[in-house]
């Protein structure tokens, strides 16, 4: 894990907790920003940046549905993952306070993770969603605007001259974002440290495949940690037809699951070889390490 020379790209601008992130996954790393997701897939693809760090699902606002669409879009592979505690401040413009605001715009994730608190403080403000944290900050600063707060880290309130008008206001002090590190090759799945494995699969034979496919993980002791489901973009609705009572329509899914095994064990290989027998379309996105640091509730990252 240790990140001297290597180029990783995230989504944001400096202060975002994307490039938090970057940092914890690779110390010493040069972090490149990129405008949007899409762009740090390609970053990666095209050799200006080693790797990419990505957000995937956070404790409070779910799954970051892009990044999961985009995984299955682009043909990197999931080399780790790093959690990171978020810690959400308010801030604005030297001078303004709360009374003078009627705006707080953020990164559409960090307004849900704040959303009750947001309420709590009693503000009277429009919400509105920008592309990262620290941009949001950036913005404000560099348009002079003191109607209008950020919802952002300290380090961003350091870095565009903002004050901390709220510390820690995110709805749940144990508020903790997911994300994983993505590369052009694969790593070698080992077996002398715990690991993980994201794979998503697609099936056309009716809803009693995710059950078996539920149940070769089961049989074999994995746990999975994680499922999610997203549109089959090619073949969003299946038609099922019925004479007597008309025409259902289902909706397809592609689903994503994050087990606790590595590639290099005998019973994820079995368990993957039964699930390829009920899917259509079956990827290995990758074999890493969990991550393992012990937990502590967000201090100011
Ligand atoms: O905007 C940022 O600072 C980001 O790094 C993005 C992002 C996200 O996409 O979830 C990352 C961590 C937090 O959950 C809030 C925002």
């Amino acid at each position: 894990m240790h990140g001297s020379q290597l180029r990783v790209a995230y989504q944001g601008v400096p202060g975002a907790y994307s490039e938090a992130a970057a940092g914890k996954a690779y110390p010493n790393c040069e972090a490149i920003p990129c405008d949007q997701f899409e762009v740090a897939f390609q970053a990666v693809e095209l050799w200006i940046a080693d790797r990419a760090v990505l957000p995937v699902e956070n404790s409070l606002g779910g799954s970051i549905h892009r990044n999961y669409d985009l995984l299955l879009r682009h043909r990197l592979h999931i080399v780790g993952e790093v959690q990171l505690p978020v810690h959400h401040c308010l801030l604005a413009l030297p001078g303004v306070r709360k009374e003078y605001l009627t705006r707080v715009i953020s990164h559409p994730q960090a307004l849900s993770q704040c959303e009750h608190t947001l309420t709590k403080l009693g503000l009277n403000v429009a919400r509105e969603a920008v592309d990262d944290t620290a941009g949001a900050a950036e913005y404000i600063a560099a348009n002079d605007l003191r109607d209008t707060a950020a919802i952002a880290s300290a380090r961003a309130a350091e870095l565009y001259g903002m004050q901390v008008l709220e510390d820690g206001i995110q709805d749940d002090s144990s508020n903790v974002t997911r994300f994983v590190m993505l590369a052009r090759e694969p790593i070698i799945p080992r077996t002398d440290r715990p690991f993980k494995t994201s794979i998503v699969f697609a099936h056309d034979k009716g809803t009693s495949v995710l059950f078996k496919v539920l149940s070769a993980f089961a049989f074999r002791n994995i746990s999975l940690t994680k499922i999610e489901s997203r549109p089959h973009r090619n073949r969003p609705i299946r038609l099922v037809d019925d004479a007597n009572v008309g025409t259902a329509k289902h909706f397809e899914y592609m689903f994503y699951i994050d087990f606790e095994a590595s590639m290099a064990e005998v019973r994820a290989q079995n368990a993957l070889a039964e699930v390829q027998e009920f899917t259509s379309f079956l990827r290995v996105l990758g074999s890493y390490p969990m991550d393992m640091t012990p937990w502590s509730p967000s201090r100011g990252e």
